[in-house]
């Protein structure tokens, strides 16, 4: 089984690309399961994803979206008085802007449900990037808004006795519930609900599945049906990067690229030198972190402020009025944290690592730790060198799924290819980026730039 938390089911695998070379996005495949009351939903859902073998599966409830009670409404809960099955119980508004979210791939925040206090809890679940959503509920197939955003649509089909008796188990052990209690809710909401609203909904199911997880064959079709759509969205992105023509073309207007003094190549030549010592490479990257940074700040809004001198003289000056987040892409981004802070001591801290796959050096994501307000940050986005811009490429698309503007990131990196900084700004023509040199080729094989200054991460870190 694969690791499961927050209803996230991650594998070993990076997440592809879920974007385009345009940089335009792959809605994420969403699956909806409806079906009665302990019908099975769930144990489907949960056999699919297993089943699948796909990295990064959500599994979605609709109990996180259970309207919120007034005081007056959980007391008649508790009295079992209160009709948790009638669709009136939902918030089919906020469960329509979730899903929407999800299906774009952007970050979104799940409500979690307590069964026995009958509400929500503190608590949220955040997610982040799926490339299959799998959304189960009594009232899955009920809303045509969310049926419009599903791909494929599923009913649990189990008989009303079983469903019964699992229910009375379940509710006992896990939700808090006794016997009477059960039997009462179920005689007086439960089933009259289900023949009345949830029933019916079949007619709207591509796929019913009759005996829910008992039924191996509808299961092995759906997992099938879904493995072939996915299938079809992928494709081989680093190698049709190289295949872009970007000779004759100028540099990009976006680009900015530091003077190319003779300090500046002083430094480049003391990182580039293969027997430069460990103490040496550290102490100049980290300095030349700190020139880019100034460099890129100069792009940043700064309003007239003023204060008062030991002379007791106003001065008129400038403070800067963004909140600046670094964000590093891992492991080699992560080199010039330092050196950021250095020239911005308060900034945030956020890191996405992306890995290249072995064989295909297919950029892959691994993992996302942004701080909650970054969408109203200015982001210092930070990798050490752009060779191919797959990598850059996937990051930006991360930023801006969390809501990041285009115009607010600054792509900062040591050393940068021709065809890197025109995949980029061809893609996302409004960030900028700002390097301190340009090396005009990449190996076709190792994917290393060359002159170049080899693998940075291993040179830094000494885990050459
Ligand atoms: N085919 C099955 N055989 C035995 N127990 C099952 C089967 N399917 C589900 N259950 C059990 O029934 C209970 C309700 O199942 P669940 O999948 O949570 O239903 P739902 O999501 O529709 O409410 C759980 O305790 C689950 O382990
Ligand atoms: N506070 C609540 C909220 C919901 N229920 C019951 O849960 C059922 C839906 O969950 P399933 O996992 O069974 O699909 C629904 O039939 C409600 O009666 C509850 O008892 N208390």
């Amino acid at each position: 089984m694969s690791n499961y938390r927050n209803n996230v089911f991650l594998r070993g695998e990076g997440r592809s690309p879920w974007y385009r070379l345009d940089g335009s996005k792959f809605d994420c495949y969403l699956v909806g399961v409806a079906g009665g009351s302990a019908s099975g939903k769930t144990s489907v859902a949960v056999r699919i994803i297993e089943n699948l073998n796909v990295p990064w599966v959500v599994l979605l409830s609709m109990d996180s979206f259970y309207k919120e009670l007034s005081l007056e409404k959980k007391i008649e809960a508790q009295n079992n008085n209160y009709n948790f099955d009638h669709p009136d119980a939902f918030d089919f508004d906020l469960l329509l802007y979730t899903l929407k979210n999800m299906k774009e791939g952007k970050k979104t925040e799940i409500p979690v449900y307590d069964f026995i206090t009958h509400s929500r809890t503190s608590q949220k679940n955040s997610l982040y990037g799926a490339n299959v959503v799998i959304f189960e509920g009594i009232f899955a197939l009920y809303d045509q808004r969310i049926m419009d955003l599903m791909d494929l649509k599923v009913f649990v089909d189990t008989d009303s006795d079983i469903r019964l008796i699992r229910r009375l188990k379940r509710d006992i052990s896990e939700r808090g519930r006794d016997i009477n209690g059960v039997i009462q809710q179920y005689q007086k909401f439960v089933k009259p609900a289900f023949d009345q609203y949830i029933q019916p909904t079949v007619k709207n199911a591509d796929v019913i599945i009759p005996r829910g997880l008992d039924n191996l064959v509808a299961i092995d079709l759906i997992t099938k049906h879904i493995q072939r759509q996915l299938h079809e969205r992928q494709f081989n992105f680093r190698w049709d990067l190289l295949k872009i023509d970007y000779n004759d073309k100028k540099i990009p207007e976006n680009v900015i690229i530091l003077d190319q003094t003779s300090q500046l190549k002083g430094i480049h030549t003391i990182i580039r030198d293969k027997n430069t010592h460990l103490d040496d490479f550290i102490f100049y990257s980290e300095r030349l972190v700190a020139i880019i940074v100034e460099r890129a700040l100069s792009e940043l809004t700064y309003e007239k402020h003023e204060v008062v001198t030991p002379l007791n003289i106003p001065y008129v000056g400038k403070r800067c009025i963004e909140k600046i987040c670094g964000v590093s892409i891992l492991r080699a981004g992560g080199t010039m944290e330092v050196g950021l802070r250095r020239v911005v001591k308060d900034a945030l801290i956020g890191k996405i690592l992306i890995q290249s796959r072995p064989k295909t050096g297919e950029p892959s994501l691994h993992f996302v730790s942004l701080p909650d307000n970054i969408h109203e940050c200015y982001v210092l986005l930070m990798d050490a060198q752009i060779a191919t811009g797959a990598a850059a490429l996937m990051a930006i698309r991360v930023l801006l799924d969390h809501d990041v503007p285009e115009d607010k990131i600054i792509f900062l990196n040591f050393l940068a290819t021709p065809l890197g900084l025109h995949v980029i700004t061809n893609v996302f023509p409004k960030v900028k980026i700002c390097t301190s040199m340009i090396d005009p080729k990449i190996n076709d094989e190792t994917l290393f730039i060359e002159p170049g200054m080899g693998n940075f991460g291993d040179r830094y870190y000494g885990t050459l």
